[in-house]
């Protein structure tokens, strides 16, 4: 696992950016944590970066990536993003923006089941870096991983970063299963019929049917639906504890993406006809439209129907 040393530049000193920072610290690359609350200007800690990883919340990316692309940049710098949510406006995900923003850069994904507080406790975790550059996904690699820290490559960006970014949704709704005590096997049979929604939409989107079954969308499914630690569950099991999204938002420490990714994804699944009615529910009760018991009924009184739209191998899920 050798290489040269590398100049990683980390955008964002939130909680996901300052444990990214220590993950590529410990392999002895010169990391500079960037946040636009310190000292250092942008266009001095860009000056021969070989990464620039982005964990800026999805509402900043784009303002970010825009005043990149007005420093001077080495023409070999790898941008990477670690952002899940989708931009209102356009629909992107973080790594179309950034792509977008710089045609002639490789773009890597880097998204897994990482909760960054069980990270900064050291705690083993594994993750995956996509690119259409393979290239560029294996440099990534290597300063990532570690006996701690076990990063994996694969070819499907849009699909890495979709399960990534659709899940917290998901975790919403189990957060709300759990604040309502709805048991084991309500919780199963939403995670699952859940994952079943984000190969729906993922396929429609490009990605590849089997990386949602990967540590990037089942995995972080489970991650994320399965713990306290999770920002976007927590919003859902306060939700079923009566108080409101606005006290929610207010109390937790940092961002909930799944809010925001809701909205966005009801737009997509409206424009392109996909159902996806445990999402609608999560969107509904954000929007103060239904009570978390009232979501329940409604999911549980849909018109029963075969459990796969098609029966044949290829579209089954
Ligand atoms: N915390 C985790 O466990 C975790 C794990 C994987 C992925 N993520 C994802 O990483 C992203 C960041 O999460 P986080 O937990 O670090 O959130 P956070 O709220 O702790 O930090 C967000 C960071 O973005 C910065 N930011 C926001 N808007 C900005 C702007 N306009 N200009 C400059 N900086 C701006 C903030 O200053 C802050 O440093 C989210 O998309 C999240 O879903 C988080
Ligand atoms: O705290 P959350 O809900 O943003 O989840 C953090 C990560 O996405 C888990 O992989």
């Amino acid at each position: 696992m050798s290489q040269s040393v590398k100049s990683v530049v980390i955008l964002g000193a939130g909680a996901w950016g300052t444990a990214l920072a220590k993950l590529a610290a410990i392999n002895g690359n010169q990391v500079h944590l960037w946040s636009r609350q310190g000292s250092q200007s942008l266009v001095s800690v860009l000056e021969n970066a070989h990464i620039v990883l982005s964990a800026i919340s999805m509402q900043g990316v784009r303002d970010v990536a825009s005043v990149v692309k007005s420093s001077p940049v080495s023409p070999e710098t790898i941008f990477v993003t670690a952002t899940k949510g989708l931009e209102p406006k356009t629909t992107y995900t973080p790594s179309q923006i950034w792509q977008e923003i710089f045609p002639n850069h490789p773009v890597v994904v880097l998204s897994g089941p990482n909760l960054s507080q069980e990270i900064v406790r050291e705690l083993p975790a594994a993750t995956v870096v996509a690119s259409k550059n393979i290239n560029a996904a294996q440099s990534v690699q290597l300063v990532f991983s570690s006996s701690r820290f076990r990063v994996y490559t694969n070819p499907d960006p849009v699909g890495v970063e979709l399960g990534g970014t659709l899940k917290n949704v998901i975790a919403i709704a189990a957060g709300v299963c759990d604040g309502l005590n709805l048991g084991t096997n309500a919780k199963a049979a939403l995670v699952t019929r859940g994952l079943t929604e984000i190969v729906r939409i993922g396929k429609n989107l490009g990605a590849k049917t089997e990386t949602f079954y990967g540590l990037s969308g089942l995995g972080d499914l489970l991650a994320t639906c399965n713990s306290p630690l999770s920002r976007n569950y927590q919003l859902g099991y306060q939700l079923a504890h009566g108080k409101t999204l606005k006290e929610i938002l207010a109390s937790l420490p940092g961002i909930a993406e799944g809010v925001n990714t809701c909205r966005v994804l009801m737009e997509i699944a409206q424009q392109r006809s996909i159902a996806i009615p445990i999402s609608e529910q999560v969107y509904q009760l954000l929007e103060g439209e239904v009570t978390p018991q009232q979501a329940l009924d409604q999911l549980m009184l849909r018109d029963i129907k075969p459990e796969f739209d098609d029966f044949s191998t290829e579209q089954m899920w």
